[in-house]
């Protein structure tokens, strides 16, 4: 399948893999801001561009249902990701967010917003380079303007309008092969709700399984077993960024978090993300951390359920605390709060909890990708301490 635009894009190329003598770094250097082109790239004439303000609820209802209808859903179309609207306004207003990366199209009759694309500012350490990113998110094209060839002019947008940031680099991830990922993951699904998932089609009956068995073999203690465990508070950010800091410096490929984006991203927030830490009741020490966010997906097309409540992993922190302990009690607190199922990447040092804690392997993958910087070899999932939303 030819990649037409990636292939003109200064990414990993496909033909350049396993070619050592390309150094590891950014593939073009910075250009002057007076020669990033000043105007909008153009549109089909029946559009025009829009600056989603999300601080706007009119807009933000806008973005919201423009996803809930058209954004992605999984390999067999039975389920497609409905993002709430505090998630969204909490994942596109961190600290230093531009305004004007939250980009939509508009039919230019109707006013109808009909595409969307976004990114957020960050500093990724790749190796031991802290690096300026933008967080590419949330491109979504109305499935009635599908192979309209909306989305690389969309791209090369939210590209032009980072650059005049002066930002050169970049983070995404997809569900499919472009040129080329850094790091291809498994997702994994922890049954928290095996008869609903069942029903829903999520999950399928074990062989030799009765309901009232695989209802059992998923069941969870009641509360978490680990001494200290409590929800994280703001007193705690200074804790938890050293904790989390240092932890994640042992990964190829990381965010680096000062307290402001602690308190931003990981603060718990209703309906959008928890924080758990271990706090010794002996010394009062902080000694691990556990978080998850909140991403529903509508169900499509069933008669008794309309939503499926699912956590997604997000950065979890074990110095002292066992992470399969960690995570299970992370585990008990999601079915408490409700949630259908837990997932997770094998990102991280997750790999040897998902077999241990009952997750079944997801039917996809998920590539990480950087624009315009080149990681010399891809890295194995272990190495990335990246998630994102
Ligand atoms: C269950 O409802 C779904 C609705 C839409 C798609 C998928 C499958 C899928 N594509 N899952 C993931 O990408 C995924 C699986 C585990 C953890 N994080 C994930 O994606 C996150 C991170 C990337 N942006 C979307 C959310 C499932």
């Amino acid at each position: 399948k030819t990649h037409k635009f990636w292939e003109s894009q200064p990414v990993g190329q496909f033909k350049d893999i396993g070619d050592s003598n390309l150094p590891e770094g950014p593939i073009e250097p910075p250009t002057l801001l007076s020669e990033v082109k000043q105007e909008p790239y153009n549109l089909p004439s029946q559009y025009e561009w829009t600056t989603c303000d999300m601080e706007s609820d009119e807009t933000c209802v806008e973005v919201y249902n423009l996803l809930k209808n058209n954004y992605v859903e999984d390999d067999e179309n039975m389920f497609r990701f409905n993002y709430s609207q505090e998630f969204l306004t909490w994942a596109l207003r961190p600290p230093g967010y531009y305004r004007n990366w939250h980009i939509g199209v508009r039919a230019k009759t109707s006013k109808k917003l009909v595409a969307f694309i976004t990114g957020v500012p960050a500093r990724i350490r790749v190796r031991d380079e802290v690096v300026k990113m933008a967080e590419i998110n949330f491109l979504c094209v109305h499935k009635k303007l599908r192979s309209k060839r909306l989305a690389p002019v969309m791209i090369k947008e939210v590209t032009r309008r980072v650059h005049l940031e002066n930002i050169w680099q970049a983070a995404y991830t997809a569900g499919v092969v472009l040129p080329t990922p850094i790091t291809t993951c498994q997702y994994w699904h922890r049954s928290l709700n095996p008869k609903k998932l069942i029903d829903v089609g999520f999950s399928r009956l074990g062989a030799r399984m009765t309901m009232s068995r695989t209802i059992k073999l998923y069941k969870l203690p009641d509360s978490p077993a680990t001494p200290g465990f409590r929800n994280m508070e703001l007193r705690d950010v200074p804790a938890v960024t050293r904790l989390l800091r240092n932890y994640l410096s042992q990964f190829v490929v990381a965010p680096d978090f000062d307290e402001n984006d602690v308190e931003h991203w990981l603060l718990p927030t209703e309906n959008v993300v928890d924080s758990y830490l271990v706090e010794s009741p002996e010394t009062h020490e902080i000694t691990d951390f556990c978080s998850f966010y909140t991403l529903p997906s509508s169900i499509l097309g069933n008669q008794n359920h309309s939503t499926l409540k699912a956590a997604y992993s997000y950065y979890n922190v074990s110095m002292k605390t066992p992470l399969l302990q960690l995570m299970n009690d992370a585990l008990i607190v999601a079915k408490q709060k409700d949630f259908d199922v837990f997932n997770a990447l094998d990102v991280m040092h997750n790999e040897p909890f998902l077999k241990e804690l009952k997750f079944g392997p997801g039917d996809g993958q998920l590539h990480y990708y950087l624009y315009n910087y080149r990681i010399r070899h891809a890295l194995r999932p272990s190495e990335l301490g990246l998630v994102l939303l």
